[in-house]
């Protein structure tokens, strides 16, 4: 799709299956918002297609797309309660209204906010409030779900728990979300593919773990690096799905995520003598790329992760493909959160 605003032109190729989850990912005036109001359509298209499900989108008004929007300060109606609020999209597709409330309980319900329905927005935390937005969003059932900075308006506690029931609500959607943020973590986290834009264009996309190992542009070295892994927390330490554990100042039980920036990372040519077994990892270096005056190194082995280092110390450690490393993280340099 090509998109003109002023001077400003977005020119991209963007395509999803069913079930994927994209992020948008992008330095300021980039031209994520102005993707997600094209795919809503808010924004008329200057050239090119859109096509959900096989059927051309383009020339569909925003309000009969099926298209749920969730925005970052919500938006919700403040004159109706919450529930009104999530049976008001099953009303507009025609639904009874005591269908619609049915349907508008059942969702709220699925949000944890069963005892909140009769409450009007601003009787709502941001938390409840979003989740609400969520949930009126998902009354719809749309073919494309649209979510712009979901979690930007909130303060950190509750954007780590909002963040953790999007994510399961985002998984078990069956058809296309979209998800525009400033943040690595919310993407890496909550989406299946990035999409990374620079001005109006595409610079990069693929997995998370893929773009933090082989980051194509300097901003995405600096935005998109970071380790992140998926294991069952134990107290101090997150025995990985798949691979070792990783010990961590948190405290935590249950599903959990542990990230670390490549820069937290300390590289050895031969075992640190002294050191001890925690977060030390014997790795194999697979490729190396220059990133201003910083060398990210992608390593596999007992541990796959990205290490940044100066070259000035890559040289002095002879790094090259191929060879052996040992790899240590400090504990207070990891973040171990609930999945
Ligand atoms: N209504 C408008 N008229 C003209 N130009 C606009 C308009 N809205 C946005 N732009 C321009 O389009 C470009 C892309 O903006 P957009 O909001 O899509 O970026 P973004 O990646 O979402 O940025 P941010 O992260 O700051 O929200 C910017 O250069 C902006 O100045």
């Amino acid at each position: 799709m090509i998109v003109d605003r002023g001077t400003f032109r977005l020119d991209m190729t963007l395509t999803a299956a069913p079930g994927d989850v994209l992020a948008l990912l992008g330095p300021n005036g980039a031209g994520k918002t102005t993707a997600l109001r094209a795919l809503a359509g808010l924004t008329p298209l200057t050239d090119g297609h859109l096509r959900l499900d096989g059927t051309p989108l383009e020339h569909t008004p925003p309000e009969s797309r099926p298209v749920g929007v969730v925005f970052q300060d919500y938006l919700l109606f403040p004159h109706l309660s919450a529930l009104d609020n999530v049976a008001f999209g099953p009303r507009c597709q025609g639904a009874s209204k005591a269908d619609a409330r049915a349907q508008a309980a059942a969702w709220l319900d699925r949000m944890g906010l069963a005892d909140h329905a009769t409450a009007r927005p601003r009787r709502l935390s941001g938390g409840q409030a979003q989740r609400v937005a969520l949930a009126r969003a998902l009354a719809t059932r749309p073919r494309l779900l649209l979510l712009d900075e979901p979690l930007a308006a909130l303060d950190a506690r509750t954007r780590l728990d909002v963040r953790a029931q999007l994510r399961r609500h985002l998984a078990e959607f069956e058809a296309v979300a979209v998800l525009v943020t400033h943040d690595p973590l919310d993407a890496m986290v909550l989406a299946d593919r990035l999409v990374v834009i620079e001005h109006g264009r595409v610079v990069q996309e693929g997995g998370p773990a893929d773009i933090a190992r082989h980051p194509r542009t300097d901003y995405i070295a600096r935005l998109v690096g970071l380790n992140l892994y998926r294991g069952q927390a134990d107290g101090h330490t997150v025995r990985l799905d798949t691979g070792p554990a990783i010990t961590t100042t948190e405290e935590l039980s249950g599903p959990a995520f542990v990230a670390f920036p490549p820069s937290a990372v300390t590289l050895f040519r031969d075992r640190p003598s002294g050191a001890s077994a925690r977060n030390l990892w014997h790795c194999e270096v697979v490729g190396l790329e220059t990133h201003g005056d910083q060398i990210r190194a992608d390593l596999t082995g007992e541990l796959p992760l990205a290490a940044d280092l100066t070259t000035v110390a890559a040289a002095e450690l002879g790094l090259h493909p191929g060879a052996a490393v040992w790899a240590t993280v400090k504990a207070t340099q990891t973040h171990a959160y609930p999945a």
